[in-house]
């Protein structure tokens, strides 16, 4: 679980949050994606178009989201439609939101790191978080957009400044991690992948990202050979993709899956369904590392109760400690300091 000090975002923004969980579960999730007309959300907002958990999809974007939301506003599912667009629609947008998506930013091209997507992506991501702390500072924040160890800890010093900082409500996606741990597990070893779940820790970049094969179910064994091989092509699967598109961008189709996959998690919890475990970058003290992946347990009010690292392998812990930590604190640090 969180500790006190870490929850301490302002009691009247947690009383508005409980008052706001209450008549949200009356009138149904409204849920925006900001950046619904990009790669990613485009594909992710006809996935959450699909759920009867979302009553309202809210989608905004610099450009195009007429289009997106004309689109989308025929599918004959019971959800709304509504594209905003630009500065001036932001707030209105977001107005009553119980989550918000962040899949908004610039994607990697052949030869860069997540990193250098920063000096773009930063502004972007504080931007559109100041706006959820004016318009709807209750809501949960799933953030996308990379570099994810860093936009993070932009989003959680946006909203602490902001006086609502809940850290029970600002997640990083790196569901897509998990999502690609069990595909590449199931297929090395001829498992039904429907059965497979691998925790994956730490990260959403490079050697930051930490498998932990050692805890898949059901349970297998691994080679170190196959050890390696595993965690590596987990850590590079999104360079995989980006040299695949060749220019083109990065992935948008698997994660949309992912996202949607979160999103949809996270309101299944947040209407009372017990048992919902996510594996997501959050604000977190199971390392020396301010933020950091693991298991959660989801609830009505987001983070219920870090299901922590559980019993690592020789092989994981050295890389936890040689590699991961050095890693992420260097990635926190740089997104804490922009703010
Ligand atoms: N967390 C994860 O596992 C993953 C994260 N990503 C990240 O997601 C982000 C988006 O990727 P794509 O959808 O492929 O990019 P994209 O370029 O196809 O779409 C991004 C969208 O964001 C919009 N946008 C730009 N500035 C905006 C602003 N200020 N407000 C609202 N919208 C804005 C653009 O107009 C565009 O429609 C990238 O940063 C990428 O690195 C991508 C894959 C996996
Ligand atoms: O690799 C990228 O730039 C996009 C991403 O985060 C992923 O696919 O995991």
């Amino acid at each position: 679980m969180l500790s006190r000090a870490v929850l301490r975002g302002s009691t009247s923004c947690l009383r508005a949050a409980n008052r706001n969980f209450s008549s949200s579960s009356q009138r149904g999730h409204r849920v925006a994606v900001l950046g619904a007309a990009g790669g990613i959300g485009q594909p992710m907002s006809l996935l959450l178009k699909q759920s009867s958990s979302v009553s309202q999809l809210a989608l905004y974007d610099i450009v195009g989201t007429p289009g997106v939301a004309a689109d989308l506003s025929h599918i004959e599912t019971q959800s709304t439609v509504q594209g905003y667009q630009g500065d001036e629609e932001l707030d209105e947008c977001l107005k009553d939101c119980d989550v918000v998506a962040i899949p908004a930013g610039v994607p990697r091209k052949p030869g860069m790191t997540r990193d250098d997507l920063f000096n773009t992506n930063a502004s972007i991501v504080r931007n559109l978080v100041q706006a959820c702390a004016r318009s709807c500072p209750e809501a949960m924040i799933c953030i996308i957009t990379n570099p994810v160890n860093s936009t993070v800890p932009i989003a959680s010093e946006v909203l602490e400044k902001a006086g609502c900082y809940d850290p029970r409500r600002v997640f990083g996606v790196s569901t897509l991690d998990v999502v690609r741990a069990n595909k590449f597990v199931a297929d090395a070893k001829g498992l039904d992948v429907s059965t497979v779940t691998v925790p994956v820790v730490g990260g959403h970049s490079g050697v930051t990202i930490l498998p932990l094969l050692s805890q898949t179910t059901p349970s297998v064994s691994f080679t170190t050979e196959e050890l390696d091989a595993l965690t590596d092509r987990i850590q590079n699967a999104g360079t995989e993709v980006v040299n695949a598109k060749a220019g083109a961008g990065s992935a948008t189709l698997s994660m949309a899956y992912a996202g949607a996959r979160f999103v949809l998690s996270l309101l299944k919890a947040m209407s009372g369904s017990p048992d919902v475990v996510e594996c997501t970058f959050v604000k977190s003290d199971v390392t020396d590392a301010p933020y950091f992946a693991t298991p959660w347990r989801l609830g009505k009010n987001g983070l219920e109760q870090n299901l922590g690292l559980g019993s690592l392998s020789d092989y994981e812990k050295s890389k936890l400690e040689g590699e991961v930590l050095p890693a992420l604190n260097k990635d926190i640090h740089k997104g804490s300091d922009f703010v």
